[in-house]
C-alpha cells in the first residue's frame, strides 16, 4: 500500500484537495491519501517533509493559491524553494499544484482552472508513483495542467490525448 500526501491550504478560494481525492480515487487503487491543511503556502514545506518523514508518505501534491499582490508573488517564490529543497532532502516527488490567484478572470473561471489542474496533477502524481513510463508515452507533447494543451512541434494538433 502507497501512501500519497496532499498539502492544501486554507488560503486558497477553491478547494483543489477535494479534486486531487476524487481523481485519485477515480484513477487507481493500491494507496492511501494522508491530508494535512496549512494556513498557507508557505507552511507547505514543512507540511510535505512531515508526511515524508513522519508518516512515510512516497509522494505530495501540495496545492496551493498564490494572491495577486506583489508580496503575494515573493511568497509563492518563497513557497516553491521551499518545496525544491523539500524534494532535494527526501529525495521524493513534490507535485506543486499552485493556481495563481490572477491567472483567471473572475470566480468562474478561477474555480474550473484550480479543478482542472488539480485534477490532471493529480493523475500525475498517480502515475509517477505506480508506472512512471507512462508519462514517457506523452515526453514533449505540450501537456498544460488547467489548460488546454499545446502540443508538440511535429503536431500542434496532438496534445491533449491524454485527458
Ligand atoms: C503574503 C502572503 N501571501 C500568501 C499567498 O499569496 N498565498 C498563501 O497561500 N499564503 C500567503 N500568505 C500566508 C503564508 O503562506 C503563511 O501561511 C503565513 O505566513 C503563516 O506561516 C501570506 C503571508
Amino acid at each position: 500500500m502507497k501512501l500519497i500526501g496532499l498539502v492544501d491550504t486554507t488560503f486558497a478560494r477553491f478547494d483543489m484537495g477535494r479534486s486531487v481525492i476524487q481523481e485519485l480515487n477515480a484513477t487507481g487503487t493500491g494507496f492511501r491519501i494522508m491530508r494535512y491543511t496549512v494556513p498557507g503556502i508557505k507552511d507547505i514545506p514543512v507540511a510535505a517533509k512531515k508526511l515524508i518523514e513522519e508518516q512515510g508518505c512516497d509522494i505530495i501534491v501540495a496545492c496551493g493559491m498564490p494572491g495577486p499582490k506583489p508580496v503575494d508573488k515573493i511568497s509563492a517564490q518563497i513557497a516553491s524553494t521551499g518545496i525544491m529543497q523539500v524534494q532535494i532532502l527526501t529525495n521524493k516527488h513534490i507535485i506543486e499544484v499552485f493556481v495563481h490567484e490572477d491567472e483567471a478572470e473572475g470566480l468562474k473561471d478561477l474555480g474550473i482552472l484550480c479543478d482542472r489542474r488539480a485534477r490532471e496533477h493529480a493523475i500525475n502524481a498517480y502515475h509517477l508513483l505506480f508506472d512512471p513510463e507512462y508519462l514517457t508515452r506523452y515526453a514533449g507533447r505540450g501537456l498544460r495542467q488547467g489548460y488546454e494543451d499545446v502540443g508538440s512541434t511535429d503536431d500542434p494538433l496532438k496534445g491533449g490525448i491524454r485527458h
